[in-house]
C-alpha cells in the first residue's frame, strides 16, 4: 500500500506529500494499537493464572494442603499445568504487528527530508522576523496556535541550527529546550540529554562570541578552539556559566539577536506586508475582451499600472479546484531554485507540480477563462501546470522568461519567449505564501478562487526585469495554484508589438 520512490519522493516538499505521512503516521499507530491489546491480552491471561494459584498464608499451610482436591490439584499443575505455561509466557507476542511495524519505518521520512523541514522553519523564522520564543509556543506573528513544539521538536531546531552555523538562533532554541519541563516518556527515547544539551548551549554561546569578534576565524578553527576551553572547564564552572546563560532576560536576548541579523531584503519587506500601500488602483468589471464577457463581466483589480499587474477574482471555482486535485493524484518534483544540472536535492523544491497536458473538459474550461482574461490564443499550448508547496517553503526570485533561471530556450521551441504569467490561486493561505515582486514593491496574498496576471515581456518582446519575483515561504496552509504561461509566437497577430514609451 504505502511504496515510497526514494529518488523523486520528498514528502516536506508539499503538504500533499505531508498528508501521506499522516496515514503513515495512522497506520503505525492502528497497528501499534493491535501490539498493545495482543499484550494486555496475554497479560490478563497470566494474571489469571497468578490469581489461581495463590495460596494460603505461612500459618495454615499444612492444613490448607492436606486435603485431597488441593493435593492432586497441585501436583496435577506442576505436571501438566506450568510447563504449558512457560510455552504460553515465552511465546512471542504480536509478531504480526512487530513485522508490520518494520515495513512502516522502511517509508518514514529521511534525514534529508528532516532536514528541508527543518531548513523550513529557519526560513519562516528569518523571513517573517520571528522570535523564536513565540515560534516555539506556537504564536506566529498575529496568529495564536494551540499547538506548541515539544522538547525534542526545540532539540531537533536547536541543533540544525547549530550545524548551519547560525549560532545567535541556535542559541535561543537550546534555552527553551532546556527551561521546557522534562517529558514525561523521555527515557523511552533515550534521556534528554539534559547535559549534552547543557555543553552544546556553552559551546554555541562560544562560537557565537567568536564569530562576533574574530568574524575571519574559519569554521573547524572555531569549534577546534572551543572544544579546547570546553576541556578545560570544571563542570561546576560549565553550570555557572550555563545558569547564567539561562537567567538572562528573554527580550534582551532577542534584541541582541535581532541586531545581529542581516538586513532584510526587499523580498522580506514584501513577505512581512512592509511595501507602501498604494492609492491610484482601481477596480472595475472587465465587460469587453470577449464576447462572453458582456454576459459574464470578470471581476479586475488593478495591482500596477507599469508593468501591468493584475488580479481577476473569482475566476477559478471551488468544484474546479477539486478537479484540479483529483487529476494530480501524484505530483513530481518542480519549483527548483535555479538551474541545477546534477540531482536535485531536497532543500531546491520548492513545492511539487503535475502538468496537465491531457485533453480534459476541466482543461478546456480553465483555457476559455484565460482566454477570456486576456484574449490570447492558447490553442497551441493548452498545458498548465498544478502546484503544492510544502510548510516552510518559498519560491526564490526570477524571471519566468527565457534565461530567467525558470525556461531555456530548448523548453520553449517554436512556441516562443513566456510573454505573461497566469497563477490561480486555488486556496487560501492564512500565513504567508504571498507572490512578491521586489522591484516593483508589489506583493500579493492568495485567496482562493483569484487570479494574478502579469507581463514578463515589453510589448516588442524583449524582457522586462521588472517582472522579477518569488514566492514567500509559507507558514500555515496548502498552497495550491495553477499556473498558465502564456507564450510570444501564438499571439503574433492579438497583441501588438510597439516599444513601450519610457
Ligand atoms: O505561485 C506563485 O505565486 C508564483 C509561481 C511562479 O513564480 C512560477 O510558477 O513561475
Ligand atoms: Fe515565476
Amino acid at each position: 500500500n504505502f511504496v515510497k520512490d526514494y529518488d523523486t519522493e520528498y514528502y516536506s516538499s508539499s503538504v500533499q506529500g505531508l498528508l501521506k505521512l499522516l496515514e503513515v503516521e495512522d497506520e503505525l499507530v492502528i497497528n501499534l494499537t493491535g501490539f498493545a491489546d495482543a499484550l494486555q491480552k496475554k497479560l490478563e491471561t497470566l494474571q489469571m493464572t497468578i490469581d489461581s494459584a495463590a495460596h494460603a498464608t505461612e500459618k495454615g499451610r499444612e492444613e490448607y494442603i492436606s486435603n485431597p482436591m488441593r493435593a492432586l490439584g497441585l501436583i496435577r499443575r506442576l505436571r501438566q499445568d506450568w510447563p504449558q505455561l512457560e510455552i504460553f509466557t515465552k511465546a512471542e507476542v504480536g509478531k504480526d504487528q512487530l513485522e508490520t511495524m518494520t515495513t512502516l519505518l522502511d517509508i518514514v521520512p529521511t534525514n534529508e527530508d528532516m532536514d528541508a523541514s527543518l531548513l523550513g522553519i529557519s526560513r519562516i523564522e528569518l523571513t517573517y522576523d520571528l522570535n523564536p520564543m513565540d515560534v516555539a509556543e506556537g504564536r506566529l506573528r498575529d496568529m495564536q496556535f494551540n499547538t506548541t513544539f515539544n522538547t525534542r521538536d526545540c532539540l531537533a531546531i536547536a541543533n540544525h541550527k547549530y550545524e548551519i552555523g547560525d549560532y545567535a538562533r541556535a542559541l535561543i532554541w537550546y534555552r527553551i529546550a532546556l527551561k521546557r519541563q522534562p517529558e514525561p516518556n523521555t527515557e523511552l527515547f533515550g534521556q534528554p540529554l539534559d547535559d549534552a544539551v547543557r555543553q552544546n548551549l556553552f559551546k554555541t554561546h562560544m562560537l557565537l562570541a567568536m564569530q562576533i569578534l574574530q568574524a575571519s576565524m574559519n569554521p573547524e578553527e572555531a569549534h577546534e578552539k572551543v572544544n579546547d576551553i570546553f576541556k578545560t572547564l570544571s563542570s561546576t564552572d560549565l553550570d555557572s556559566y550555563v545558569n547564567e546563560l539561562l537567567n538572562q532576560d528573554d527580550d534582551q536576548l532577542f534584541m541582541e539577536l535581532q541586531s545581529m541579523q542581516p538586513i532584510a531584503t526587499p523580498e522580506f519587506v514584501g513577505c512581512r506586508g512592509h511595501f507602501p500601500k498604494r492609492h491610484n488602483l482601481s477596480c472595475r468589471y472587465n465587460f469587453t475582451t470577449t464576447p462572453f464577457l458582456r454576459l459574464a463581466p470578470l471581476k479586475l483589480e488593478e495591482i500596477n499600472h507599469d508593468p501591468y499587474v493584475v488580479m481577476y477574482h473569482n475566476v477559478i471555482y471551488d468544484s474546479e479546484i477539486e478537479e484540479m486535485k483529483r487529476l494530480s493524484p501524484q505530483m513530481q518534483n518542480g519549483y527548483i531554485h535555479g538551474y541545477k544540472a546534477n540531482q536535485t536535492k531536497v532543500t531546491d523544491i520548492a513545492a511539487r507540480v503535475n502538468w496537465l497536458v491531457e485533453n480534459t473538459p476541466f482543461l478546456e474550461r480553465m483555457n476559455q477563462r484565460i482566454t477570456d482574461m486576456t484574449g490570447f490564443d492558447l490553442k497551441e499550448f493548452p498545458s498548465v501546470q498544478v502546484a503544492n508547496f510544502g510548510i516552510g517553503n518559498n519560491f526564490e526570485a526570477h524571471y519566468d522568461y527565457i534565461f530567467g533561471k525558470r525556461v531555456r530556450k530548448e523548453d520553449v521551441g517554436d512556441l516562443g519567449d513566456r510573454l505573461a504569467s497566469i497563477i490561480f490561486y486555488s486556496s487560501d493561505v492564512p500565513l504567508g505564501g504571498a507572490t512578491v515582486f521586489p522591484d516593483i514593491q508589489v506583493a500579493v496574498q492568495p485567496q482562493k478562487g483569484n487570479s494574478l496576471l502579469w507581463y514578463n515581456l515589453f510589448d516588442d518582446g524583449t524582457p522586462d526585469p521588472r517582472s522579477l519575483h518569488s514566492v514567500c515561504p509559507v507558514v500555515v496552509g496548502s498552497r495550491w495554484t495553477l499556473t498558465k504561461w502564456l507564450h510570444t509566437s501564438p499571439q503574433m497577430f492579438i497583441k501588438r508589438c510597439t516599444r513601450p514609451v519610457k
